[in-house]
């Protein structure tokens, strides 16, 4: 059955995990691209064998897995590099996007994706969700969350599209710089409306 899909996304840090997370609670099958970007890279697949063919084996830990810190500070310090990464892992991430949605059988299905509008995944969407909080509470939070530094998580904010560009692409907005409870009962109501919104589009 074709499925009614709504694109979620947001900066890092917004809170898509946290929502994509809610939404699972409710019945909803989400399929993560973060996820599925660690998959891609698992020990032994294809695409690992190329990034250690490309940057080396220093990226690789004594498990034979990648360092995911490692080449987080290749890539996001350097614009060819993150380039080429996204180049390799982007068509592999989109196949096994596509596949785990078709499988889907929830009333509709989340698609969480950080690069959601970057990478044009919304032209498989029915509807754009957008996770909205000030870029301050992304560095905030993601600081507390990773060990990384500020300088790297404003790299990352620098490759995704802004905070404007997001919303104008949004069809539903969810605040989250509440709390949790406010998060879930935004989307607790937006539940509501995609359970409609899905069964009129499957009699469509
Ligand atoms: C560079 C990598 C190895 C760093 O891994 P690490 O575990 O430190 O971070 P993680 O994967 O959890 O990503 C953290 C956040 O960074 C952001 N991010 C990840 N990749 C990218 C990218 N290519 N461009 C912009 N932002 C990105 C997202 O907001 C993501 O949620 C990893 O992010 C990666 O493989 N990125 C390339 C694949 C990709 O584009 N993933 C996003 C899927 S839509
Ligand atoms: N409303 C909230 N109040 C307090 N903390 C929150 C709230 N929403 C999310 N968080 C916390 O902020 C951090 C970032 O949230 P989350 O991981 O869901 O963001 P994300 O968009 O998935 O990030 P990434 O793009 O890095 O995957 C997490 O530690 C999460 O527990």
């Amino acid at each position: 059955m074709a499925n009614y899909i709504v694109g979620l996304t947001g900066g890092i840090g917004s809170g898509k995990s946290a929502a994509s997370d809610y939404f699972a609670t409710l019945g909803i099958d989400i399929v993560d691209a973060d996820v599925i970007a660690r998959e891609v890279v698992s020990p032994g697949s294809p695409c690992l064998k190329e990034i250690v063919k490309h940057f080396g084996d220093h990226l690789l830990d004594d498990q034979g897995a990648l360092n995911r810190k490692a080449l987080r500070q290749l890539v996001f310090n350097n614009e060819e590099h993150k380039q080429w990464l996204n180049n390799l892992l982007h068509p592999a991430i989109r196949t096994r996007i596509l596949e785990q949605l078709s499988h889907a059988s929830s009333p509709y299905v989340v698609l969480v994706a950080p690069l959601l509008l970057e990478n044009n995944l919304d032209r498989f969407c029915q509807r754009v969700l957008v996770i909205d909080v000030p870029e301050s509470l992304q560095v905030q939070r993601t600081l507390e969350r990773d060990q990384t530094s500020a300088q790297q998580v404003e790299a990352i904010m620098a490759s995704q599209v802004t905070r404007e560009q997001r919303l104008a692409h949004a069809d539903d907005i969810v605040r989250n710089d509440g709390s949790l409870a406010q998060l879930q009962q935004q989307i607790n109501h937006l539940h509501g409306l995609y359970q409609q919104q899905a069964s009129s589009w499957q009699h469509d």
